[in-house]
């Protein structure tokens, strides 16, 4: 049985456009994050028009032309897999505007919503600007490309990060919350996990539990899986001999990412 917070890929044609995945607000049971997985051929177009959501148009795999009004971005994209480990190009479009994306080669796009609290600029999110940080030791070490972090104020509401977790590793690690507005001590920010795993027979372990336990999900997830999280710690476990990338979509009341360690766990980081 898989989990309600686990949804499988779809694989659903839409024309020369393929919906891969598709975790909106409409059937989530989330109130902020939104998330579409879609995969275009060779001069494949999907147009949407944004309503109250802001977006960051990640390309994933492959490459693809971006239009936004006056914004032309050609060919951006920068890896044919997710596991060649290097950061890619987005774009930032922000509420009530209007987009298209080509394919210029097969290319995987990830579309990540949430609400547009203010009008911002487009901008495209260069690869080379996107930030690299290593966390983590022994056992729980993972690299981590901040795409759009809390410390780039590009965004009104959205956060987007892509986390690499090598086999025999713990990521999310100590397992860590942000479900309370409750700042200083902590945010809330709903999420979601796109998960892909190398080689792609393989699967991880995604536990989503809280703290009185009355939500406790633990599942095998697999390579095009999402795991929805809309409260609770949720930490993540790769087998030996696979790697593990997920690419998370917060948001939340507000832009700020102020994690909370479950206490039983956090003696870990003194070690
Ligand atoms: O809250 C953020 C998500 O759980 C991941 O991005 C996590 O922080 C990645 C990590 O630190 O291992």
């Amino acid at each position: 049985m898989v989990s309600h917070l686990q949804r499988k890929p779809l694989n659903e044609s839409r024309g020369s456009v393929t919906l891969l995945q598709e975790v909106m607000r409409k059937d989530s049971g989330l109130h902020y994050v939104g998330f579409r997985l879609i995969e275009l051929a060779p001069g494949a177009v999907y147009e949407e028009t944004l309503d109250s959501d802001e977006c960051c148009i990640v390309a994933l795999t492959g490459r693809i032309d971006v239009t936004q009004g006056e914004h032309v971005f050609t060919n951006i994209g920068t890896r044919e897999s997710v596991f060649d480990r290097k950061p890619t190009d987005s774009v930032f479009v922000s509420g009530g505007q209007s987009f298209k994306v080509a394919g210029v080669s097969n290319a995987k796009v990830a579309l990540c919503y949430s609400p547009s609290t203010r009008p911002l600029p487009t901008k495209l999110i260069k690869a080379q600007d996107v930030g690299t940080e290593q966390r983590g030791k022994y056992q729980n070490k993972r690299t981590v490309h901040n795409i759009l972090p809390d410390s780039d104020p590009s965004a009104s509401s959205l956060l987007v990060v892509e986390v690499y977790t090598e086999g025999g590793n713990f990521s999310s690690y100590p397992p860590h919350k942000h479900d309370r507005d409750d700042l200083p001590q902590e945010s809330l920010l709903e999420e979601t996990y796109y998960h892909e795993l190398d080689p792609q027979q393989g699967f991880a372990f995604q536990r989503v539990y809280t703290d009185d336990r009355s939500l406790d999900e633990t599942m095998a997830v697999e390579h095009g899986d999402v795991v929805i999280v809309p409260v609770g710690y949720h930490p993540v476990g790769v087998p030996d001999g696979y790697s593990s990338y997920y690419l998370n979509v917060m948001a939340g009341p507000q832009r700020i990412w102020k994690f909370h360690n479950d206490p039983d766990h956090e003696w870990i980081l003194l070690r």
